[in-house]
């Protein structure tokens, strides 16, 4: 299992060690386990080239003194300070007596010698911001790291990618070309997202004067402006060299991230949240975790492995029949779309319960029976229902609905099940001993709607875990927040993130399968929050295992391919 903790829970524990260690000791450690990561990344060590992005603070400290060491044992490290007159001194000193080259952000030159270190390094240090950033990266960062993302080099994170929020995982949008071009309001732009703007002076501090005074270019051809920031994604855009000292021009190239894409994080201590959930976890690329001593209190998230899962699966017993191992009851699709329900039930029987029995209009009742011919139909006794896969939402829906409400046995609400769930408020779940809702962003904005908060599904895109948990207390329900990384929050305040899945499962019907596991485990007697985590993470391994090698699936390969998730699971 994989536990991140807050960036205020971080602080506390090492607030607690630092006081009964040497002073520096803690940062050695932290320096010591990402130099051995470096170096195993880099294979042979002298010879290597090394670049060091260095910040203002503890961050920018951990990469001074990781860069001391490589460069003992033979690198040629060159560290670029994006704040000269506040990097780390001490591990400044240390650097130089290794023989490390210094480049201070307000020599002249400073830009175009930068851009050219980081196009010809062999691994690249990104020790700007660590859980100390607040906000986009700023001037010249934000180049350097598009520099970083371009160039062949490894891009090594420190603690974590710089300009990813450690707690959330929220990348700023980039600012618009023109406001940056337009002198010293513009500059502030990018630092002024959220919290203080105490490097917005270092921003200016780096490179002098000439953030003001170049006059911005106008966008040409080959200057494709502001339209292009908004598009730049993994590494950034094929651009001209920039004419030293015509900053401008650079920012109008598009060259510019406000986070760092990183190949590999090398995190201190424990996980942070913003590592496991996207945007920042697919900046974080592979993340790997150096222990420093600290024992921090519970994890404010958790995101499961391939045991966790293993361990919570459930087994049938030697003397288990159908209904001891749980029947699902499935209230889905409708004679405008019965698909769903095909789909659901298809996923349901793989989802380790005895049986599985649809409940819902005959035409759909006999299409589920065509494809799934081990399908009990009808109503009967059952040990949790999935309600809302297609289920319309007219009267026969709601009618539905509410005798399934009225069950007293765990129910897991869908789609269509929570439109209506919304119009109906919280109130509704009174009587469900157990309900967990998977409401895609569009719905946890209906969701929000029904307990009177307005919000956006790009608010909702961007705050993830505190979405789900904000539902999960509201409704008093498990929720399971879907997209590019799948959150879950139980109403007792536990949080997941899920580390499986792929682009690929963005496709029609897939949420009905992932409805189909998840009720099915329900069924079996797993607590909401388990058969959340579960589900969610063997249709993301699922996903994975019917798109590999990069061929597209259809809903139904993603069902298909759930017994190889499991058995893969399993083997753990
Ligand atoms: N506190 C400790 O005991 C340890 C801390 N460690 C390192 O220390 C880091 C935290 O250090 P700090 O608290 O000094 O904070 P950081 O080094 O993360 O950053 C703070 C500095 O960055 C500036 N800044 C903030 N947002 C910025 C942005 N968007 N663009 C440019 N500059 C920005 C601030 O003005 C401030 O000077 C951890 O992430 C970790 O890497 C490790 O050495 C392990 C031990
Ligand atoms: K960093």
């Amino acid at each position: 299992m994989r536990e991140a903790h807050s960036v205020e829970q971080v602080r506390a524990a090492e607030a607690a060690l630092m006081a009964v260690l040497p002073g520096g000791a803690l940062m050695q450690r932290a320096a010591a386990g990402l130099a051995a990561t470096c170096a195993g990344l880099l294979g042979r060590v002298p010879g290597s080239r090394v670049v060091l992005l260095v910040g203002s603070g503890d961050n920018g400290g951990d990469a001074l003194f990781a860069g001391e060491r490589l460069a003992r044992r033979g690198s040629r490290v060159d560290a670029l300070l994006l704040a000269p007159k506040r990097a780390h001194t001490a591990g400044l000193a240390a650097l130089r007596a290794a023989g490390g080259r210094i480049h201070p952000a307000d020599a002249p030159g400073f830009l175009a010698d930068a851009q050219a270190l980081v196009g010809g390094a062999d691994l690249v240090l990104d020790g700007i911001v660590g859980i100390g950033g607040r906000g986009a990266l700023r001037p010249p960062a934000d180049v350097l790291a598009a520099a970083a993302a371009r160039s062949r080099a490894l891009v090594v994170a420190v603690d974590l990618p710089s300009g990813i929020d450690a707690d959330t995982g929220a990348v700023a949008a980039p600012p618009p070309g023109p406001d940056r071009a337009a002198g010293p309001a513009g500059l502030d732009a990018p630092g002024a997202a959220p919290g203080p703007v105490a490097g917005a002076a270092e921003a200016v501090e780096g490179v002098g004067g000439a953030w003001h005074e170049a006059p911005p270019r106008p966008a040409g051809p080959g200057l494709p402006g502001a339209a292009a920031r908004g598009d730049l994604t993994a590494h950034g855009t094929a651009a001209q060299a920039p004419a030293e000292g015509d900053a401008h021009a650079v920012f109008g190239t598009g060259m510019a991230l406000t986070a760092v894409r990183a190949d590999v994080t090398v995190t201190f201590g424990t996980y942070k949240p913003g590592l496991l959930v996207d945007p920042g976890a697919e900046y974080a690329g592979v993340v790997e975790l150096v222990g420093i001593g600290l024992t921090p209190p519970a994890p404010v998230l958790r995101a499961a492995q391939h045991a966790d899962v293993a361990r919570l699966l459930p087994v049938p017993a030697r003397e288990s029949d159908k209904y001891a191992r749980g029947v699902l009851g499935l209230v889905a699709g409708s004679e405008r779309y019965p698909g769903a329900a095909v789909l659901a039930t298809g996923a349901a029987l793989r989802g380790g319960a005895g049986a599985v029995r649809y409940v819902g209009p005959r035409p759909v009742g006999d299409a589920v029976l065509a494809a799934h011919p081990e399908v009990l139909v009808g109503d009967g006794r059952v040990q949790a229902y999935a309600v809302g896969a297609g289920l319309d939402t007219g009267s026969e829906a709601r009618a539905r609905l509410a005798t399934v409400l009225d069950a007293g046995v765990p129910v897991l609400v869908d789609a269509d099940g929570l439109t209506l769930l919304a119009e109906l408020g919280k109130s509704a779940l009174a009587r469900v001993p157990g309900a967990l809702l998977t409401p895609h962003a569009g719905e946890a904005v209906r969701l929000l709607a029904g307990l009177g908060l307005a919000t956006t599904r790009a608010d909702v895109e961007a705050e993830r875990l505190a979405t789900a948990a904000e539902l999960a207390a509201g409704y008093g329900a498990t929720v399971l927040l879907k997209g590019s990384t799948t959150v879950i929050a139980d109403p007792y305040g536990e949080t997941w993130a899920n580390p499986t899945g792929t682009p690929y499962l963005a496709t029609a019907g897939s949420g009905d399968v992932l409805t189909g596991l998840a009720g099915a485990l329900l069924a079996t007697g797993l607590r909401p929050v388990d058969a959340a985590v579960c589900a969610a993470y063997l249709h993301g391994l699922a996903g994975r295992l019917a798109s590999a090698d990069g061929v597209p699936c259809a809903a139904s390969d993603v069902a298909a391919a759930a017994p190889r998730a499991w058995a893969e699971v399993r083997r753990a």
